[in-house]
């Protein structure tokens, strides 16, 4: 057979793109390498090579991370003029401009608008493309070309693979697209770039700069068109986004990790990926309140609950204190505790912030006692000390730490964990600050002394800080002098580094590669000097509680409950944000059955609905099984289509000992190809890890901690146990229905709901 000599000319571009690739990785190794000798241990000195280092590092990251299927799509379009030859565009992970005196294009981003007739363009709407053509690329060497001509003829190279639902004159790139779904699963998510489909694409590229929500059922792609999303606005708006950085939050870290390495495969690290549960520097928690209590602190109910717990710290003495000044007694009492409790109230700031007024004006009170004391009249009683000596008194008073403490006891500094605690943990705390409800929802939002916080007390924490006021005033002014001095510090550096450019590095410069100076100013230069070890935009939002991104994308969003989403919207004050979800799959009790109900709050009728209706991961096999749960779940709900269908049928298998314990087995022993998820209550969870022991290639997950993972076979165990275990126990089996991408297998003992109940192989004994 004849050797193909489209791949002999894919091979010739692919070499010189890789050599180019190659000279720009040696250009900044060396010139790594040189900015690590450079001697000089000034300060200066010492954060202009910090600098340096930083960026040849992360230009590197990116070569590297493109290195994988570099290069992977090539148009041919209709030429502007009249030209009869087709303009050839060639479509890669990243950008590469050659060194020749031209600077030619070697490579267009998938992300700049030139590429994007290779995302959209169909047989039926070929938007200026003649010939599309696929190239599969593997270690260096081109593997195969596919060609697809959009001249209205037929398609040229038939697709492998079968299609389900779906009409095939939608789907664009094909071939592709089947074998990317056919995959076996890693563990790890894959990028689409090289598949990325004409819905997908619409989202991805969306101009809308409000609330972009993205409905759709599972394995609609959403998870993967927020990801692509994140790296197209990077791309697209790098100034803005590369300084404020962007948040993606979702459901728990095992989903994290699954995602993790998708936006760097694209060249992306300044992304910061956060649950709910960690998004407060210095906590960290996946434990999860009992529904009861979930549903009281999601409800922005709560509030008054906290306001109120917060303002009793602003006590009055039963009796009054007696402190000493000077050898005297002084009595700190109610009628001095309200007066400066007024006062400060009356300043209408936080708690903390007002800390400073409550206690000028107690130590006033107590100076103007003691003024009677000591300087009163004999004769009339009349003060005979003046306003400016009595304020002297006040700050000696200040200096006298018995005194300022016994003041502060009736209004003392506070700390949001210490709040909380002190609520949640005493019956009377909450009794006192819940007025007007029942014993049971007190009873439900009381726990024991030691317990951990749980993911639904991070936003109750947050809501604290901003009551109470993060820091005093002074904590405030030390830090604000604290960062001017690094700012000047840094501009200094800055001018050193501008000033001491040489020329010869600037004449032999790459287009690619920026000096420090075009990329950084004092400001972004001091946030890096600040903490060294944190250097990246996202590492730094992720220590400061006041940060505020420049986008924020929700994955699962559905799960996020009022008050969740009370503390998102303050990360995102310009509420530029793409939210994704399935109202189907909602398993938290505090969560969303509808999305107008929870935006309306925050931009009113400004939010805009896009809808994903394609199913590309789990087969129709499988689907019409998942389907019938969501017609129970909610008869006005339309399943997605499945793309695919593969002969697969669903079977069940009867367990005659405990389940999870024969699934795990039935998945050692089956071996199935690729990864298996064996998909169990939080009961058997333990049980199930232990049967599974260090093997590979089968993993086990609770039906919450399955979220957005998927897996090429899932068993599914006790189907009927983890509907009856909560309340979404419905949402629950339909999200582990719907993890295959190829098989599903149901183990159960004896019971089974009526849905699945027609499964092959199902009997109960
Ligand atoms: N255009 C595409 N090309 C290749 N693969 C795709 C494409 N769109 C989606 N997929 C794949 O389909 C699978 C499902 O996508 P994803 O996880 O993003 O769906 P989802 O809507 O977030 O699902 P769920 O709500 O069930 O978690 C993934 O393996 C994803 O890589």
């Amino acid at each position: 057979m004849n050797p193909d000599p489209r791949i002999a000319d894919e091979q010739t571009h692919l070499d010189a793109v890789y050599g180019r690739i190659d000279r720009m990785r040696a250009t900044t190794n060396r010139r790594l390498r040189e900015t690590l000798a450079e001697a000089g241990d000034t300060p200066q000195a010492l954060s202009e090579r910090e600098s340096y280092e930083r960026l040849y590092v992360d230009d590197l990251a990116k070569l590297d991370a493109a290195e994988h299927n570099l290069y992977f799509g090539r148009l041919e379009v209709d030429p502007d003029d009249d030209d009869d030859g087709a303009e050839t565009r060639r479509i890669g992970r990243i950008g590469v401009l050659d060194d020749d005196d031209e600077d030619t294009t070697l490579l267009l981003d998938w992300r700049a608008p030139l590429s994007r007739p290779f995302y959209l363009a169909t047989p039926a709407d070929p938007d200026g493309v003649r010939v599309r053509r696929h190239i599969r690329t593997s270690n260096r060497a081109v593997r195969t070309v596919t060609d697809e001509v959009l001249d209205g003829s037929a398609v040229s190279d038939p697709a492998e693979g079968t299609a389900g639902g779906v009409t095939l004159g939608d789907v664009v790139n094909e071939s592709a697209l089947v074998a990317a779904l056919n995959a076996a699963r890693t563990g790890e998510m894959a990028d689409i770039v090289e598949t990325i489909q004409r819905e997908q694409d619409l989202i991805i590229r969306s101009p809308h700069r409000g609330v972009t929500v993205v409905q759709g059922g599972p394995g609609t792609g959403k998870t993967a068109v927020a990801l692509h999303r994140a790296a197209y606005l990077l791309y697209t708006h790098r100034d803005l986004l590369a300084r404020s950085g962007v948040l993606i939050l979702g459901p728990n870290t095992d989903f994290l990790r699954y995602i993790s390495q998708v936006l760097p495969s694209l060249g992306e690290t300044g992304v910061l990926l956060s649950t709910i549960g960690n998004l407060l520097p210095g906590l960290d928690t996946a434990v999860v309140d009992p529904p009861a209590a979930a549903v009281l602190k999601g409800s922005t109910d709560i509030l008054t609950v906290l306001k109120r717990h917060a303002r009793s710290y602003q006590s009055l003495p039963k009796q009054p204190v007696t402190v000493r000044f000077d050898g005297y007694p002084l009595a700190i009492d109610s009628a001095l505790v309200k007066t400066a409790r007024a006062k400060a109230r009356s300043t209408r700031r936080a708690h903390n912030q007002a800390q400073r007024e409550f206690l000028r004006s107690a130590l006033h009170g107590l100076a103007a006692a003691y003024a009677s004391r000591i300087g009163s009249s004999l004769l009339d009683g009349s003060q005979m000390l003046s306003g400016a000596e009595i304020a002297d008194i006040r700050d000696e008073m200040r200096d006298d730490e018995d005194l300022v403490q016994a003041v502060l006891a009736f209004w003392p500094r506070l700390e949001p964990k210490r709040v909380l605690s002190d609520l949640l943990t005493s019956a009377t705390a909450i009794r006192g600050a819940t007025p007007g409800w029942s014993e049971a929802d007190r009873a439900a939002l009381l726990r024991p002394a030691h317990a951990p916080f749980t993911v639904g007390d991070v936003p109750l924490l947050d809501e604290i800080a901003e009551l109470i006021g993060a820091g005093t005033d002074d904590d405030e002014a030390a830090a604000q002098a604290q960062w001017r001095k690094q700012l000047s510090e840094a501009q200094e550096a800055l001018d050193i580094l501008t000033g001491s450019a040489p020329q010869d590095i600037e004449d032999e410069i790459d287009p690619e590669i920026l000096m420090a100076y075009d990329l950084i100013d004092a400001e972004q230069l001091a946030q890096r000097q600040r903490i060294t070890t944190h250097r990246t935009t996202a590492e730094r939002a992720y220590e400061d509680r006041t940060w505020t991104f420049g986008h924020v994308i929700v994955d699962e969003a559905q799960e996020l409950s009022a008050m969740a989403w009370r503390m998102v919207m303050r990360r995102i004050p310009n509420r530029w944000m793409t939210v994704i979800g399935d109202t189907a799959q909602t398993s938290n009790p505090a969560g969303a059955s509808s999305w107008s109900a929870v935006f309306e709050p925050y931009v009113e009728k400004r939010w805009r609905l896009h809808e994903l209706t394609v199913n590309y991961r789990t087969p129709a096999e499988i689907m019409r099984y998942a389907a019938r749960l969501l017609e129970r779940l909610d008869p006005a709900l339309t399943p997605p289509t499945s793309l695919r269908s593969n002969g697969i049928e669903p079977t069940a298998v009867h367990a005659e000992g405990p389940a999870a314990h024969t699934a795990v087995d039935l998945a050692i022993a089956c071996d199935w190809p690729g990864l298996t998820g064996v998909i169990v209550t939080d009961d058997d969870y333990d049980a199930a890890v232990a049967a599974l022991g260090d093997r590979t290639g089968v993993v086990v997950h609770t039906v919450t901690g399955c979220k957005g993972l998927e897996f090429d076979t899932t068993v599914v165990v006790e189907p009927a146990a983890i509907v009856a275990a909560s309340e979404r126990g419905l949402n629950d089996l339909y999200v582990a229905l719907t993890r295959a991408t190829q098989r599903l297998v149901v183990v159960a003992g004896n019971e089974m709901p009526p849905e699945l109940a027609d499964l092959p192989g199902w009997h109960s004994s």
